[in-house]
């Protein structure tokens, strides 16, 4: 009745629960005052004593205030629960998708993992915070009900048993084919959800492809499934509600039977009074009362569908399965593990003298060959600007986010040195450009602070813009700082992306900077003036860059070559010359 994963998933959650469930209980059990006092009420009626009735109404009007502020109190307890739920989930999933294996994992989709956080969250949440106490509540309250009948008569426990029995266990039978609807459908809805983001992102490419009608037709089977999908999770619905209807109609019709025929004939315990009077009154209001808890179950059958379908989302983009989520309440205001603390910018970080790579092994999974096999570098802030080529897919990339932490290394170890203290080299250290810069929806001055705590003033954004060669072309758009990007940067070109993102990185403060290629889709004159930009930066920072172009070689003080998975040096800044680059390209491309 209940899912063990998702049952295993309230475990941070237990009081609130507990709660929720409580004030839920609460709220029905003044159905049945209401029904004894409405039974009374009526048996007083039907006897000539009228003067009991104001009374009674008085008392039936004080529980349905009662009520009202029980189930606001459920509300809000259940919205809590739902709440806590989401949260810790969502940060979980998060922290998940920074984990190195995730990075490289070939099979991971951003659909995917955004169905988790949206879709599957907020299945588990309404499973959690609205079916699992309905549920609870169906399996207290009508066994109590039916003893409290019983106590009536027998018989009449004994109808509410069978009735219940049928409404709650009669549906137990589908229960798996159910869950396996389920996730069925969340499978699909996941895959329509994957390859719609993708096909989305990569739409202009795939118009100049001419492969939009292809895309279109495989989205159409993707969408066809998923009805199919819902449809056949509906057949099974339906199912579980007529079986749930048959019980409460048994159990109420038999009921019903029982009290006309006391009404008639059948002698009661307790001798003749008004509790006698009132019994078959009660007995029909109670009979209807018996399977409230099990009608308010089957309007939630909703939310435990969701979570059901939740589950296997959540089960793939959580490593150790939904389960075996962990508390992070306690540091949810905080960075997620993974996830590099923000760093206070400031003019500059704390200086870091060297870096020192030590036998550094790296591959992409066990039995794959290592693309970093022994890796050794001494990079010193003293080089200069350190140039890093190598033939592509030579690992530079990797290398780099083994520096960066991204990549966690077999063997080996990175190494910080600043001034005596020799330590492991911090994400926080460092600032990176990627070869293929990310930029996000907002304006531009938003992109620049990203990754700052405290707001840059504009003197600074302009001072990095200007390092970049980008200063004047930004003086010319109407609004400046504050011109508006579009989603991944889509609005600048190729290489005004570039500088933005290099002048992001200088905003950082971060002593040491990583750059892959931060040339590659510069002309001559703006590769000139970045190359120049980073030669300065690189008397105060550590800075290293991939090159494939000759100028940025040109440019290098110092000069390393990653082949075969190790790295050698080419030229120091106190040689000349001791090896020819590995692979140079002449130097070209698009701002
Ligand atoms: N996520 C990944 N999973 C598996 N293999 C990968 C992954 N990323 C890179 N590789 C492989 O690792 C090797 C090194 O790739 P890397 O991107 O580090 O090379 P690179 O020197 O930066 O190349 P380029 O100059 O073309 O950018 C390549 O053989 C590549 O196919």
């Amino acid at each position: 009745m209940i899912d063990r994963r998702l049952w295993r998933a309230t475990r941070s959650h237990r009081r609130q629960l507990t709660a929720t469930t409580g004030w839920l209980v609460a709220a029905t059990a003044s159905y049945w005052l209401q029904a004894v006092l409405l039974a009374l009420a009526f048996a007083a009626a039907a006897s000539g004593r009228f003067l009991a009735v104001p009374a009674l109404a008085g008392g039936l009007l004080a529980c349905l205030a009662v009520r009202v502020w029980l189930q606001r109190r459920h509300l809000v307890s259940a919205q809590r629960l739902g709440t806590g739920i989401r949260s810790r989930l969502r940060a979980a999933i998060l922290t998940a998708s920074l984990a190195p294996e995730r990075l490289h994992d070939p099979a991971d989709r951003i659909g995917a993992r955004s169905m988790a956080a949206t879709e599957g969250v907020d299945g588990v949440d309404r499973y959690v915070a609205h079916y699992i106490p309905h549920a609870l509540q169906a399996l207290v309250l009508p066994p109590l009900m039916c003893l409290a009948l019983a106590f009536m008569h027998p018989l009449f426990g004994l109808a509410g048993l069978i009735g219940f029995l049928i409404a709650v266990a009669g549906p137990r039978l589908w229960d798996r084919l159910l869950a396996r609807r389920g996730w069925a459908h969340a499978d699909t809805f996941e895959a329509l959800s994957s390859d719609l983001l993708e096909s989305l992102r990569g739409m202009s490419a795939l118009r100049t492809l001419g492969a939009v009608p292809r895309v279109r037709q495989q989205l159409g089977k993707r969408s066809d499934a998923l009805h199919e999908a819902t449809v056949s999770t509906m057949r099974v619905s339906l199912f579980n509600t007529a079986i749930i209807d048959l019980g409460i109609q048994v159990g109420t019709v038999a009921a019903g039977l029982l009290a006309a025929a006391t009404a008639a004939s059948v002698p009661l315990p307790g001798g003749p009074g008004v509790w006698q009077q009132a019994t078959p009154y009660v007995v029909l209001i109670l009979a209807g009362e018996l399977f409230r808890p099990v009608r308010d179950l089957s309007r939630q059958w909703h939310s435990g569908y969701l979570g059901l379908s939740a589950v296997t989302l959540l089960d793939r983009a959580l490593p150790g399965g939904l389960g075996t989520v962990v508390d992070t309440s306690a540091g949810a205001s905080g960075p997620s593990a993974g996830e590099p603390a923000t760093q206070a910018p400031g003019p500059e970080g704390a200086r870091i003298d060297a870096i020192t790579l030590d036998g550094v092994r790296f591959a992409y999974a066990p039995d794959a060959p290592a693309v970093l096999d022994g890796v050794s570098a001494h990079w010193s802030a003293d080089d200069g600007l350190i140039g890093l080529i190598g033939a592509s897919g030579a690992g530079k990339t990797t290398l780099f986010d083994v520096v960066l932490g991204i990549s966690a290394p077999l063997a080996g170890s990175v190494a910080a040195r600043s001034g005596t203290a020799q330590n492991p080299l911090a994400p926080t250290d460092v600032a990176y450009v990627p070869q293929r810069p990310v930029l996000f929806a907002g304006t531009l001055r938003e992109n620049l602070a990203l990754p700052t705590a405290n707001q840059p003033t504009d003197q600074q954004l302009w001072d990095a813009l200007e390092a970049v060669h980008l200063a004047s072309t930004v003086r010319g758009w109407p609004r400046g700082l504050d011109h508006e990007v579009a989603e991944g940067g889509r609005s600048l070109s190729g290489g005004q992306r570039q500088r933005v993102a290099i002048a992001r990185a200088l905003l950082t403060g971060r002593p040491v900077l990583l750059l892959d290629e931060p040339t590659s889709s510069l002309d001559g004159e703006a590769s000139a003036v970045v190359l120049n930009t980073l030669r300065e930066i690189s008397r105060v920072r550590l800075v290293v860059a991939t090159a494939h172009q000759a100028d940025a070689v040109a440019a290098s003080d110092t000069l390393w070559a990653l082949e075969q998975g190790q790295l050698r040096a080419v030229r120091t800044p106190h040689t000349t010359s001791v090896g020819v680059p590995v692979e140079t390209k002449a130097t070209g491309g698009n701002a």
